[in-house]
């Protein structure tokens, strides 16, 4: 049952088994297998709107169009290719300059369109540093499960080996499957089945429409043995070093998100009703829990979103709560998860104090740790006219590759904005790692990636009105810096300061500036020399020495948005970190997290693929909890009837 608005819902009669905050990537995997039971009732919170009829967040090829700085056409093709004003409203983070130092302030200014729009008093706003708050899944729908070693990692930092990659790997058969591209081609030598799923929930295919680069880039992992060529990146035992071909999460040329699969799959169940529009401000203690020292959540208040139906204004807001009788289950992503934590008095003690908030529970690990993949785009100007810029700068092309997407589901736009990508390493005697440990999960774990695409992609800037582009982005995979996000004030609306610490070490510095070398040694392969024709603007061109190319990247450096870390999990004793392995919050009752949150490390390859596998363990988690108390005896209703 999905409800748009909080509009109806009667506040009597908001109690649940389990509540469930945020309906993204693993919010809605939880909803999916708890409900699997009939007798089990699961509410979702979500604060964005719905995905259906967003026809942008269906066509994989417009996946990036719905981050407002992300992928810039002209203005003509714009109208026709998104809907992105809808989705920008509450999108933008606060960054406070004060924790800003030289060098993030630089990455950061690279976001033109921040720093036009808003500067207000000692905050800026970034709108570049998008973490959306709505389940469309504005995801690039890369999909992939990192390394065998980011698992083992996270068995050993937390103590428990369910997280271990021989564990989690029967997972993806619950979660993944594989679907033949659009164009039907033979997918030999392109991806090995015996790494995969077939029959899970969220759809994941290979290219089916061919970029020019494509023969190029093979021809140039044949010429050159630094890039060899890997028949499958997806991760786990298999290593995804060397460079091949892109699997996305998209099936019949659209995409395949949580809500699309999972959700959808569970759509006709009456146990479980989605609130969208629905934003949570707090989690409310409801008591002792029956550890000593402990307290239970099991409450949660929330509102409509600003803007939204019921409400006519955005400050005459009305709460309601809802109360779960076993669980609630964050799963706000990084950003979310730790600003509702603060909000609801589960942080520093002295932070939270300084807010007038009341600690309830004291860990300052709350909000810190953050990690972050960071992203490079380097742009060449290329031979001819078959790149796709020409088809976004016409009109008429691009209707008639939206015409065909609509009639066939086939053609450019049913196709990701990537074929090929691949990660890399550092080379072990590199003189970095005198002086900074490997930061990799291992030695087949990559510390940078490559992804190469057939046009201009350049967040936050235009397309230019003439000449053809091909786009080499490098992506930080293995980041020593870590930032936090803290709340701003006690107001659930304010945005939270996040202080990303991007490129802040010698090691995240050195990897990109390694990365920038290495696609340029990649595009000087002889497969390249009839196309590219060399690097697109000056400060790229002029990059010659390391500081050049520091300053380079530091001044165009972005993120990837795989954000993790602000409540890591770690082992059940630990008096650090913010989650124990079965993903229960440190000093609360009734209360867990899952989402991308509680990795410690960020696994080495996109984000998604590793948060719908932890979604999937820890759901058999809370169904194992939920049996045990049953076995012993206690009442169905684990919250008390004060509680309740
Ligand atoms: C622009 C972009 C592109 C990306 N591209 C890729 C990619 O190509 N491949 C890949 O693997 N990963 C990608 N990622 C990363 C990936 O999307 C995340 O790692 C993943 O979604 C994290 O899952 P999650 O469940 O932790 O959080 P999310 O999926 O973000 O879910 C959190 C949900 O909680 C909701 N929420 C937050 N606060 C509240 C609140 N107070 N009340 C109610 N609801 C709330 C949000 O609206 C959201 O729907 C991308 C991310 C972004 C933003």
């Amino acid at each position: 049952i999905i409800v748009s608005q909080t509009a109806g819902l009667n506040e009597g009669k908001l109690v649940y088994d389990y509540i469930i905050v945020g309906g993204g990537n693993a919010g809605l995997v939880i909803a999916n297998r708890l409900t699997e039971d009939p007798d089990v009732t699961v509410l979702v919170l979500e604060a964005g709107p719905s995905n259906e009829g967003v026809v942008a967040a269906e066509i994989p090829f417009l996946g990036p169009t719905l981050t407002p700085s992300m992928f810039k056409l002209s203005d003509d093709t714009e109208s026709l290719l998104t809907s992105r004003n809808r989705y920008a409203m509450g999108l933008e983070l606060h960054c406070h300059p004060a924790t800003w130092n030289e060098r993030s302030y630089l990455c950061l200014s690279s976001w033109k369109i921040a720093w036009r729009f808003e500067q207000r008093q000692y905050v800026l706003i970034a709108y570049g540093l998008v973490y959306m708050l709505t389940p469309i899944h504005q995801d690039y729908l890369f999909h992939q499960f990192g390394t065998d070693e980011d698992w083992d990692r996270l068995a050993e930092v937390s103590n428990d080996k369910g997280w271990a990659w021989k564990n989690i790997k029967p997972y993806i058969q619950k979660h993944e499957k594989i679907v033949p591209p659009v164009d039907g081609h033979n997918t030999k030598g392109q991806f090995i089945p015996r790494l995969h799923g077939f029959h899970g929930e969220t759809s994941v295919s290979l290219p089916g429409f061919n970029q020019t680069i494509d023969p190029l880039v093979l021809e140039a992992t044949k010429q050159l043995p630094e890039f060899p060529y890997n028949e499958d990146t997806s991760g786990g035992d298999h290593s995804v070093l060397g460079i091949g071909f892109l699997q996305s999460s998209a099936g019949g040329g659209a995409r395949s998100s949580s809500s699309t699969s999972y959700l959808a799959d569970a759509d006709n169940r009456p146990g479980l009703t989605v609130v969208i529009n629905a934003i949570v401000t707090k989690l409310i203690s409801t008591g002792n829990g029956i550890a000593s020292g402990t307290k239970a959540f099991r409450r949660v208040q929330f509102t409509a979103v600003p803007g939204t139906l019921p409400f006519p204004g955005d400050s005459q807001a009305t709460y309601l709560t809802a109360t779960a009788r076993r669980e609630v289950i964050l799963s706000a992503g990084s950003v979310g998860t730790a600003q509702i934590l603060q909000l609801s008095g589960i942080g520093n003690a002295t932070d939270l104090k300084s807010l007038e908030i009341d600690p309830i529970v004291d860990n300052p690990d709350v909000g810190e740790n953050l990690s972050d993949h960071t992203l490079l785009p380097n742009i060449f100007y290329v031979q001819g006219n078959s790149s796709f810029d020409h088809v976004l700068r016409s009109n008429e092309l691009t209707q008639a590759a939206v015409d065909e997407w609509l009639e066939h589901r086939k053609g450019m736009l049913a196709n990701n904005v990537v074929n090929n990508f691949g990660f890399a390493r550092i080379p072990s005697d590199a003189p970095i790692f005198k002086k900074t440990e490997d930061p990799a999960a291992g030695p087949k774990s990559p510390h940078w990636e490559m992804i190469l695409s057939n046009f201009y992609f350049n967040p936050g800037f235009n397309t230019p009105p003439v000449g053809s582009f091909m786009t080499v982005i490098v992506v930080l995979i293995s980041p020593t810096s870590r930032g936090s996000v803290r709340l701003y004030s006690d107001d659930p609306f304010d945005k939270p300061l996040i202080d990303p610490q991007y490129l802040t070490t010698d090691f995240d510095i050195f990897t990109m500036r390694e990365g920038v070398k290495a696609i340029k040694r990649f595009l000087g392969a002889p497969a390249f020399s009839d196309y590219v024709i060399g690097p697109y603007g000056d400060i790229f061109a002029g990059s010659k020495t390391d500081a050049q190319i520091e300053d380079y990247v530091r001044g165009l450096c972005t993120t990837i948005f795989h954000p993790v870390g602000t409540a890591s999990m770690s082992p059940a004793k630990a008096k650090h970190g913010v989650v124990n392995p079965d993903l229960t919050v440190k000093g609360t009752e009734g209360l867990r997290i899952v989402d991308a949150s509680v990795f410690p490390f960020v696994p080495s390859t996109h984000t998604q693929g590793p948060v719908y596998l932890l979604a999937e363990r820890a759901s058999d988690i809370i169904k194992e909890a939920a049996k045990k108390a049953h076995a012993s005896g206690a009442p169905a209703d684990s919250a008390s009837h004060d509680e309740l």
